[in-house]
């Protein structure tokens, strides 16, 4: 899988119509940081710790997605999808382990309000919709970690050694997550194909940038956690 296949039919205009809320999301501080190694240690375990819960809730939407299919090779994608995102729950579990965290002390902490929105929003937009609707919601996560991962992998400056997030960014550009996400692709696509995606382009383009502004919020959920943490050390050593 390359880069320019995010750039391909429905998916890539998409894309391209969230413009600065799609490059705020895959350029996100956060993602910047964690690709220097210098992003704080508070910041990624806020992060991590929520997005296992995140994953519980998107694992529930993929399972709505299969319930609103109707052939069985459709069925079957949405599952192989389902199913990456249940394997990217032992990298999580990995690091929490080096914690000295349990997956019981995960699921025991309280939902972030941002991981409520966003998993709340797209459950919500699979309710009220159909697979399209919720394909566009789903989109960004599952599409975007993929651009993350690859361009990070993909780029010089990115810092491997000795970097403690070098497993996290190995992950989203690995094959077997980027399998995946061809599925989803490839899913999404034929799904505009049979149910008018054109002609529904712009309740898809609010649907799809408005999960892209919540992926952006997530980072930021992090990224403060990690300022809170520095701000408190600081306040300290006074
Ligand atoms: C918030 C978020 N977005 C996307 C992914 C990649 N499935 C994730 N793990 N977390």
């Amino acid at each position: 899988m390359s880069l320019s296949m995010f750039n391909d039919c429905l998916y890539g205009r998409l894309r391209q119509q969230a413009g600065q809320h799609w490059h705020d999301y895959v350029s996100h501080t956060f993602v910047q940081q964690l690709a220097a190694g210098t992003l704080p240690h508070a910041a990624f375990q806020r992060y991590l710790t929520q997005d296992y819960l995140f994953l519980l809730h998107f694992a529930r939407a993929y399972a709505l997605l299969v319930s609103k299919l109707h052939t069985l090779p459709e069925m079957r994608a949405a599952t192989t999808s389902l199913n990456a995102i249940v394997s990217e729950l032992p990298l999580h579990l990995t690091y929490c382990a080096q914690w000295g965290l349990s997956e019981s002390d995960i699921v025991n902490d309280a939902e972030a309000p941002e991981t409520l929105n966003y998993t709340r929003y797209v459950l919500d937009i699979g309710h009220s919709g159909d697979a399209l609707d919720l394909l566009a919601a789903l989109m960004p996560c599952v599409a975007g970690y993929a651009e993350i991962g690859l361009g990070l992998l993909n780029n010089p400056a990115t810092v491997m050694r000795n970097n403690p997030y070098a497993a996290w960014i190995q992950n989203y550009g690995d094959e077997s997550y980027l399998a995946g996400v061809q599925a989803s692709l490839t899913l999404f696509e034929n799904i505009a194909r049979q149910r008018g995606g054109e002609s529904r382009f712009d309740a898809l383009a609010n649907i799809f940038t408005t999960a892209t502004r919540l992926e952006s919020a997530f980072w930021q959920m992090g990224l403060n956690a990690g300022n809170t943490s520095n701000a408190l050390i600081s306040a300290c050593s006074r």
